[in-house]
Parts: C-alpha cells; structure tokens; sequence
C-alpha cells in the first residue's frame, strides 16, 4: 500500500485559552484522495485544516506529511479574499510571483489557469466587475497554479446561490481529476459533501474529534444527474444520521 499523503497520530489541539479544539485525531489521507470534513460550527474542522496544512502545530501526537506535501499546498477560503486594486490575470499570477518565477513562464501559466476555471475572457476584468462565483473561480484558479499536491478547501462555496455552488462542486471535480491533486474540503452541506466525496468525515463537537468516517463508492466523473439518483439520496440520508448522531453524542 501507498503511504498517504497525509497522517495524523493521536492529535490533540488546545489552544492558548484553554480550548481543546481537537482530540485523540487519528486520520489519513490517501495520496490523490477527495475527502470532506463534516461537523456542526466550532468542531474543529478549520483547526484540522490548518493542522494538515502545516499553519498550526499539534500540542500533542504527530502530524505526517510526505515530502511532496511539504510547501506544495493550495488553499481557498471562504472569502475569495483577490487583490481588489489588481486585475484578474494578475492575482491568478501571485503565487508564481511570490516564487519569483520569470515573468514569461507566469504568462504561459496564467491563461491555461483562467481557461481551466472558464474565466479565460476576464483576465483583464477586476475582482469587483465579477459575480460572486466568478471570484471563486479566481481564487480556484489561484490555488491551483502552483500545481500543488494538496488542495485545502474551506467552505469554499457556502457564500454561493445553489445553481452557482452545483456548477462549482462539477468544476471542482473536474479539476481534481484532470489535475489528480489530493482535496480536503470543508464544508456543512451533507448534499456537498455527499456529492463531492470519496470519503466524509462526520466530526464531534466538544472536543473536537472524529465521529464516524463514511466511504461514498460512487463513481466519477459525478454530474448534475448523479444528484437525481437513489444512491446519491441513500448516502445523504445515511450522512444526515451520522451527523445526528455525532452532534448528540
Ligand atoms: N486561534 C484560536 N485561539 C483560540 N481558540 C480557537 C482558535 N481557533 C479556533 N479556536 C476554537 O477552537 C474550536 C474549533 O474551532 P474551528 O474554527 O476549528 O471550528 P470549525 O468546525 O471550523 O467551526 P465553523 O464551522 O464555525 O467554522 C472553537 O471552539 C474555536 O473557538
């Protein structure tokens, strides 16, 4: 068997004040995985993101991250969080700045980055001339030009009208396989979660730890009709319990 990408052993997590956000983590992440934390607010899932980014440490047990893993990361927030006084194609460009990439290799990258997220005629735009979901498709773009490893997704589309966020969650898988990175995505929706996911992680609240994981065996490439089928509304039913049970619990 492949080593994972990614491996938390026994992970505690309490911060400055007291809170213990996480406990007695155990969690891998297989190498080209697409896998969802799920869990009421204040469970931890940002807290383990971070953890598996490596923007925060554990106070206990270890985190694992193979070599490839290590500052190759992609993260897209809630919030597309662009540079409102720089065009599109240029805060598409900003990680390969930051790396101090020659400019004519950052000019080859950016219009293939713009075109993969369907924004290939706005690279001129400014964030401000974009709708909501376009901004996110900038920000995807973002994250993705690097080619990283690891694609780390916090409540990317909760922002989003429903038919914005659908047509995000097909483009997101898209990506993924075309681009096999291994994703993590954070969201509340059992629907998005369900849709998106080879594997849901239901998380427990106070402390935060892992509840029960669920493996969703249906194949991909997944489309809008996939949500329309019985075992798409089987796996939400038995994602909606777990997550009962894990905020009960
Ligand atoms: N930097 C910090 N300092 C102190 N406490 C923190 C910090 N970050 C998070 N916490 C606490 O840790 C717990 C877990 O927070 P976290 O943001 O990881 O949860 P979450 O599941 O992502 O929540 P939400 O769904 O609301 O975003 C919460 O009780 C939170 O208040």
């Amino acid at each position: 068997m492949t080593p994972p990408l990614l491996a938390l052993h026994q992970v505690d997590k309490r911060f400055a004040g007291g809170t213990l956000a996480l406990q007695g983590l155990d969690l891998a992440i297989a190498r080209g995985s697409f896998t969802s934390l799920l869990g009421s607010s204040g469970c931890g899932k940002s807290t383990l993101l971070r953890l598996l980014a490596g923007l925060e440490t554990p106070t206990a047990g270890r985190v694992e991250r193979a070599d490839d893993a290590v500052g190759n990361t992609g993260f897209v927030f809630q919030q597309p969080t662009l540079m409102p006084w720089a065009r599109v194609a240029a805060n598409v460009a900003l990680p390969l700045q930051l790396q101090r990439r020659r400019q004519a290799e950052i000019d080859t990258a950016v219009a293939p980055a713009l075109a993969a997220v369907g924004l290939q005629d706005f690279g001129n735009a400014f964030p401000r001339e974009l709708s909501g979901g376009m901004q996110m498709r900038a920000s995807i773009a973002r994250a993705l030009i690097t080619r990283p490893a690891l694609l780390l997704l916090d409540e990317p589309f909760a922002a989003l009208d429903e038919i914005t966020r659908f047509r995000l969650n097909e483009d997101l898988l898209a990506l993924w396989q075309r681009d096999a990175f291994t994703a993590v995505f954070v969201t509340h929706s059992v629907a998005e979660a369900v849709f998106l996911s080879q594997r849901i992680v239901v998380m427990a609240p106070r402390p935060g730890r892992v509840s029960e994981i669920i493996g969703l065996d249906a194949p991909y490439p997944r489309h809008a009709a996939f949500r329309a089928t019985p075992a798409f509304a089987e796996a939400c039913i038995r994602v909606s319990q777990a997550l009962l049970r894990a905020s009960d619990g």
